[in-house]
Parts: C-alpha cells; structure tokens; sequence
C-alpha cells in the first residue's frame, strides 16, 4: 500500500471547478502485468517486464509466484544494466524463471486473475500450494477451473467447495489433454488454462460449452501474449473451431516487454472531460491493443465526446474532448464488462436514459456490481433498476451523499466521477482503489488542479 491509499473512511469526492484540462500518465495494464508475469514465470530463460503496474493485484500475483520459487527482482533504472536496447528507463521487473516447488501458500485477496489463473501453474509445482484470499474470494467463481484442472490431471483438496480456500497437489508436472469448461461467467476460466497450457505435457485443448463467453478482449489478449513467447496456439478468431482453444506443448521465451498504460484505468479520467466539458489526454495509448479500454473512444464518443488519437515526437496519446452534452446509450457490454460502473457513472449524468446490456456477470465481480450501482446512485437520487443482464438508467438531478463502494475498485473511481460535477459526494473506502490504481486520489486530485471554467458541467450539476 503506498501512503497516498492511506485515506479517509470517506473521502469527499472534489469537484470539478469548471472544465477539467490535463494530461494524465496511467500507469500499467493489471490484466498485462499479471499474464505477463505467468509467463515470464513459466519460460525457460529470463525475462523482464518494464512499466508494470505495481498495486495490489500485481504485487499478490508476484509474491504467488516467488513463493513457488520463481525470481522476481524489482528494478528502476535510469542508466543502469535495467535499462532496455531502446534505452528504457523507469520501473522494471527482472523475472527469473525456476523449478516451481511447494509447500507454498498464496494470497488471491480479491484478484481474479490471480485466483483463477495460477491453480493451473501450482499444478505444475512440486509440492503442495495453498490458496487463501479475502472473504470475497470465496464467493467468485471457481468451480470450473478447479474440475477442469481434475480432468487434466491435477491434485486438488477443496473438501467440495468449488471454491477457495483450497489446496493444489502440485505434482511437478501435469498431463494436459482436453478438457471442456462453462466460462460463462468469467472469460478468465479461459485464460487460465491457456497461460499454463504450453507447459502440460500434452498441451491443452479447451472447448467452452456454455451459452455466453464475456469479455473476448480478454480471451485475444491471452492468445496474443502466449503467440509473443513464442507458443503455438490455435483459436476461433484465426480460423479455428468456434469456441476451442488449443496451446501445442513447448518452452516459452522469455521476453522484454513493455506493459501499455491501464485503458479501463483510464477510464475515470477520460469520463471527466466528457461529463465537465474538458479535454483529457492519456499518454502512451496504443495504436493497436486487446485491451477491453480502448472501447471507451467510440463509447465515450457515442456518449458526447470527441476522441483524437494522435503521435507526436513524445510517442502515442489518445485525448477525448467533452462537448459539454452528455447522451444515454443503449450498449452491449459483455466484451468490456469490466467498464461498466464508470459508464453507468456517466450515464447517471446524460441527457437521455440509457440501457446498458449483455453484463449479468458482474454480480460475481468485486462486489454485484448490478446491485451496488443501482443501489448507490439511487441513494444520490438516481433511477437506476436492474435488467436480467444489465442496467436501465434514467438520469435525474444527482444531490450529495455517502457513496458505498463494498471493496470495489471501480466503484470508488465511478463514485468519483459524480462527485466532479454533483457536490458533497462522499467515497467511502477510497483505498480499495489500491486493487489496481494506488495513487488514484492523488492523481485525481492532481487532474482537477489544471481544471478551468470552460463550457461547464454535466446534466447532474
Ligand atoms: O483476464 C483478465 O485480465 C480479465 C478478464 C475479465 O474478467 P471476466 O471475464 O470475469 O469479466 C475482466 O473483467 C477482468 O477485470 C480482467
Ligand atoms: C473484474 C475485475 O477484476 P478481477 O481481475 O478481480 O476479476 C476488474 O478489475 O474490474
């Protein structure tokens, strides 16, 4: 925990003063950093992950990982050996792979990618590896990873459960084959089986059986990252069977890579130009990305605002301009799930009602999603009423209030995108923000420095 998630049991979300103007760095991509480190863990040689995200996702994710033996030296370099063939400098991580052993214990504390993905890679210890997490933890889907890793061949104690906390009999290796699996409510099911897959003897086959598949950005985002170190996968997107994944069995590189900025991370601050009528840049926004975030330019544009992305002799940035208008939108969001409080933020403030669909998988997120965002912006005044898989939100004139955020991240920077342009909103917890954005009150205090009065506020002003 860094001393800037050190705060207030409720945190008075600041206003904007007028229209938000700034440019803010986001740092490193949660889903990036933790695949990147899996498979940097999994190579047969060292590699190096530079601009990671360093909050409480990665750092449980990398604590997992050297507690199962693997090297993980955290380096900032300037000029020194840490420094890449392009001259890079700034935080890096040098990960140094090894025989993967237990008797080793692991924290998911609330992180998904941790608890779903690294029971395949305990699989593959040798020794016994505990998994524990936060109460939440519990209660997230799991089942199906737990059986398929059974029918793959691994050892697992969960007394029943389907559930943390539980036990992998790492054997030092695991038969891989086919499995079938419902990733009906987490596309991470997929991934994890993937990122351990080139590492079963026989690789993985993994065939999703259920009716829905959420976030796919996800899902390409594994199969890119596993194709850059060099494994063999085939997949629907490239002329495979519908719905089945297939790791061939091989070594992995290890690789330098560079972790792009969080697009959902920066999801808040771009929503602050839309719904203040300012003008927010995020450096380092990449041309090409499998990051669900990179949805926000034609969201956000469909929503009112305008996005540029351009390329300047200081790289790559994407900067959304605010109309001053904010429009309701009737989307499907089961690709970016993970965007939907800070669009329902937003949404809470348009001119016109909005529907958001296709998303009934956030129940089991963080919190119920659904719930906590009908409920709190309700509690403001809203009319939010929850669908079967999503959310109907009629704008209405937003007052002040205790903004609950039930351990999630992004209801916290949701409830901080109100309190911009409705006074006296209160975050409750604005800490938990540290899952996968420690400084977050800072930064936001630091983009509303630059605020000027410009084309005004939104709709709930
Ligand atoms: O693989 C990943 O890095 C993620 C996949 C998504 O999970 P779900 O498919 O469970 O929504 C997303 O919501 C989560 O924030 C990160
Ligand atoms: C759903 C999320 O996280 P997790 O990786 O814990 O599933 C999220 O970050 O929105």
């Amino acid at each position: 925990m860094t001393e800037s998630s050190v705060q207030p049991a409720l945190w008075p979300a600041p206003s904007a003063r007028g229209a938000v103007e700034a440019t803010v760095t986001v740092p490193g991509s949660k889903s990036v950093t933790n695949r990147g480190l899996i498979l940097a863990s999994l190579a047969a040689e060292p590699g190096w992950l530079r601009r990671p995200l360093r909050s409480r996702d990665s750092l449980l994710m990398a604590d997992a990982l050297r507690a199962m033996g693997v090297g993980i030296e955290e380096t900032v370099s300037s000029s020194s050996a840490a420094a890449g063939r392009d001259g890079f400098t700034g935080e890096a991580w040098r990960v140094i792979p090894a025989g993967l052993y237990g008797p080793a214990t692991v924290d998911v504390g609330n992180a998904g990618t941790v608890m779903r993905f690294l029971p395949p890679v305990a699989a593959l210890a040798d020794g016994p590896v505990h998994f524990d997490g936060d109460p939440r933890s519990y209660e997230r889907p799991l089942g199906a990873v737990i059986e398929a890793l059974r029918v793959l061949g691994a050892r697992i104690d969960d007394e029943g459960r389907g559930a943390l906390p539980l036990t992998v009999q790492g054997g030092g290796a695991l038969d891989g084959g086919s499995v079938e699996i419902d990733a009906s409510s987490s596309s991470q099911f997929v991934s994890a089986l993937l990122l351990s897959g080139a590492r079963f003897n026989q690789g993985v086959e993994v065939r999703h059986v259920g009716s829905s598949l959420p976030s796919m950005p996800h899902i390409r985002m594994t199969v890119d990252m596993l194709r850059a170190v060099g494994a063999q996968v085939d997949e629907p997107e490239t002329g495979g069977e519908p719905n089945v994944w297939r790791v061939s069995p091989s070594a992995l590189l290890g690789r330098d890579l560079t972790v792009e900025p969080d697009l959902s991370n920066a999801q808040p601050f771009l929503a602050a130009a839309l719904v203040t009528g300012g003008r927010v840049t995020i450096p380092d926004w990449p041309e090409h990305t499998t990051q669900p975030g990179d949805a926000l330019r034609e969201i956000f544009t469909a929503m009112g605002g305008s996005c540029e992305w351009a390329v300047t002799n200081e790289g790559s940035s994407l900067t959304l301009t605010g109309s001053g208008r904010i429009h309701g939108i009737d989307v499907d969001l089961s690709e970016v799930g993970e965007l939907t409080p800070g669009i329902a933020a937003v949404a809470a403030l348009a001119d016109s009602p909005s529907t958001l669909r296709g998303v009934a998988h956030l129940r089991l997120h963080e919190t119920d999603r659904l719930a906590a965002l009908t409920k709190e912006i309700n509690e403001l005044g809203g009319d939010v009423t929850e669908t079967a898989d999503g959310l109907h939100i009629r704008p209405r004139p937003l007052h002040g209030g205790v903004f609950h955020t039930y351990d999630d991240h992004r209801m916290a920077t949701a409830g901080s995108i109100i309190g911009l342009v409705v006074g006296g909103v209160e975050i409750e917890n604005v800490g938990t923000t540290a899952k996968t954005l420690p400084d977050f009150p800072q930064m936001w205090t630091d983009m509303l420095a630059g605020a000027s009065p410009g084309p005004g506020a939104g709709a709930g002003a």
